[in-house]
């Protein structure tokens, strides 16, 4: 087998991964994009998913601190600026609240972080610690399923718009802004991974790492979907539904 087949045949196996395992395919997500969620439903997507997007930037931050290579550094920085912004403005953490604020929540609320699922913390705490303390490259590789974000941003844009009064350009700023992000990201994250693994040991490493983060983005749907879908129990010091919602200007509670 030559290097580059067998370069070709690894990255079929990572995007092998993605089609089995991506959390496209995850029943609160076909709920959500198919305009099948309720409100309720809806918020406590955007509540617990915010913790995600609060702890990416200090996942990168910890993966930077651990990067010798000042040209790797150069490369990865972009994705705290893309998330935290300037001081004032920008940024996809205030995009998130910009869509916290579409669907009827206090940002403030959203922003606290109380009510997060304690599942959603765990597997997002896992994520970083993840990348806090494993090989580099593993710790790329985590990173990879973004190589199958573009496209289930581009059906929530869509599926959120032909659903939901709230949905519009700038509700939805956060997921077209990625849109033009990830796609940099991952393509520099990828190179990296297919240059770095050359050993089988190294791709079965990587392979692991991509799998291991498809579980942490499975999970937190799973405790989405226990909690506010089916059976609908919610765990102690979960979003009870009510607090942090802020008057009734959202013209799609028909839903509920
Ligand atoms: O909406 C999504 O389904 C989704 C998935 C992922 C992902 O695959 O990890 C990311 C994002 N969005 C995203 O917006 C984002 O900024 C992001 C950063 C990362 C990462 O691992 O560094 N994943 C993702």
């Amino acid at each position: 087998m030559t290097p580059a087949t067998d370069k070709q045949a690894f990255h079929g196996r990572l995007l092998e991964i993605g089609k089995e395992r991506y959390h496209d395919k995850h029943p609160f997500h076909v709920m959500l994009h198919g305009g099948h969620a309720t409100m309720t439903q809806v918020r406590a997507w955007v509540i617990n998913r915010y913790y995600y997007q609060s702890r990416i930037p200090m996942k990168d931050a910890a993966f930077l601190s651990r990067c010798e290579d000042p040209r790797m550094r150069r490369a990865w920085r972009s994705r705290i600026e893309d998330h935290d912004g300037g001081v004032d403005e920008g940024g996809g953490i205030r995009r998130w609240l910009r869509l916290a604020e579409a669907v009827g929540l206090d940002p403030a609320y959203v922003a606290s972080t109380r009510g997060v699922l304690p599942a959603t913390r765990f597997a997002v705490d896992a994520y970083v610690s993840f990348v806090r303390e494993k090989p580099l490259l593993e710790a790329v590789a985590s990173s990879l399923t973004e190589l199958f974000a573009p496209k289930i941003h581009s059906e929530r844009i869509a599926g959120l718009l032909e659903h939901y009064a709230f949905a519009d350009d700038a509700a939805l700023a956060y997921f077209r802004q990625r849109l033009n992000e990830a796609p940099q990201d991952v393509a520099f994250g990828l190179a990296y991974i297919l240059d770095h693994a050359d050993t089988q040991e190294k791709q079965d490493a990587a392979a692991a790492a991509l799998i291991f983060k498809t579980d942490v983005l499975w999970s937190q749907l799973d405790a989405l979907y226990s909690a506010y879908v089916a059976p609908g129990r919610i765990p102690p010091g979960g979003w009870d539904g009510r607090e942090g919602v802020v008057g009734q200007t959202v013209s799609t509670e028909a839903a509920e």
